[in-house]
């Protein structure tokens, strides 16, 4: 029997806490807000911060939407990431990745105050991260933390593979893995595109994590019985449906769910957890930037 690992119901219980604790932030005085800046014509990318609106709207936490047309410079960008840090009704702020080639994704990072830096890419947040002491977790490594405790997952002394490195998910994944504390004590490999014999790593692990953005990289021929699969991908490939796409995993399911205990689905996996993390993150936000405590999940 193979456990489907369902994020979204998770995703569900973990943001009706967030809506909780907005709720007692609120009554404070202080309202979260999101800000989400979208600097592309990407329709993934469009989605995935339209989601990412809806849910503030669905928690009570205030969002605030810009666009900023993907032909202008980098300073256009870089004039609203100082007016939103300016902004005290913003708490967190998110510029959508990947922004265009003539915008320096780093220095992007850097304007954003970190106290607002919800993605928890700020080199100041990567910093705190890598020193065992996270302000904020990044959304998608955290989020597979909640997943898997809460299905009882142990991670401790388990041999896990993260495949890609990606500094969203496979950096930080590794570096949470590798802590002291639960969702850590791993022995932890990191895998890339210039790994020399995948399958080797992966039928040695007990829990593999596949971020590497390629469709069905992983079958059932690299896992060895009885392992856990996380699938990070959300790779949109062409299809004869009414959007024209399928949504595919970087995992592919049906070869993978037969040599697994335990698999996350895609949709309906990590995807929803992500998002869930993003809103708790933005309530911690306000909370640190109130100076209001509140209980967070
Ligand atoms: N600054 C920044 N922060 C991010 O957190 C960030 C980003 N840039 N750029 C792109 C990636 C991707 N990402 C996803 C979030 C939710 C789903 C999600 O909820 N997916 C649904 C399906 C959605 C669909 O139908 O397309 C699911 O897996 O069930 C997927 C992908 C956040 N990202």
């Amino acid at each position: 029997m193979t456990t489907i690992l369902d994020g979204t119901e998770l995703a569900d219980r973990i943001e009706a806490d967030v809506a909780t604790a907005t709720d007692r932030l609120a009554e404070a005085g202080t309202t979260p807000g999101l800000a989400t800046v979208l600097m592309s014509d990407d329709g993934a990318s469009e989605t995935y911060v339209s989601m990412k609106q809806r849910t503030c709207e669905e928690l009570g936490i205030n969002s605030f939407h810009h666009e900023i047309d993907p032909d202008k410079s980098a300073a256009a960008l870089f004039e609203r990431i100082d007016a939103l840090n300016d902004d005290p009704e913003v708490h967190g702020i998110l510029v959508q990745m990947p922004v265009p080639d003539h915008v320096d994704k780093q220095q992007v990072l850097e304007r954003i105050d970190p106290i607002k830096d919800v993605d928890g890419f700020h080199p100041e947040n990567v910093g705190r991260l890598v020193a065992g002491n996270a302000r904020y977790k990044p959304c998608t490594p955290h989020g597979i933390q909640k997943l898997m405790a809460a299905y009882d997952i142990e991670t401790a002394g388990k041999d896990v593979v993260v495949i890609g490195r990606s500094d969203i998910v496979g950096k930080p994944m590794a570096n949470l893995l590798i802590q002291y504390g639960a969702g850590g004590n791993a022995t932890t490999t990191v895998c890339h595109s210039r790994t020399r014999d995948l399958g080797e790593k992966t039928r040695s692990a007990d829990i593999v994590i596949a971020a590497a953005g390629v469709p069905e990289l992983v079958d059932g021929a690299l896992l060895s019985e009885g392992v856990t699969v996380i699938d990070v991908g959300v790779n949109r490939v062409d299809a004869n449906t009414d959007k024209g796409y399928e949504l595919v995993g970087d995992v592919d399911f049906e070869s993978a769910k037969g040599k697994a205990s335990a698999i996350t689905p895609v949709p309906g996996g990590v995807g929803p957890l992500t998002i869930a993390m993003l809103m708790h993150n933005t309530v911690k936000a306000a909370s640190l930037q109130s100076e209001t405590a509140v209980e967070l999940p």
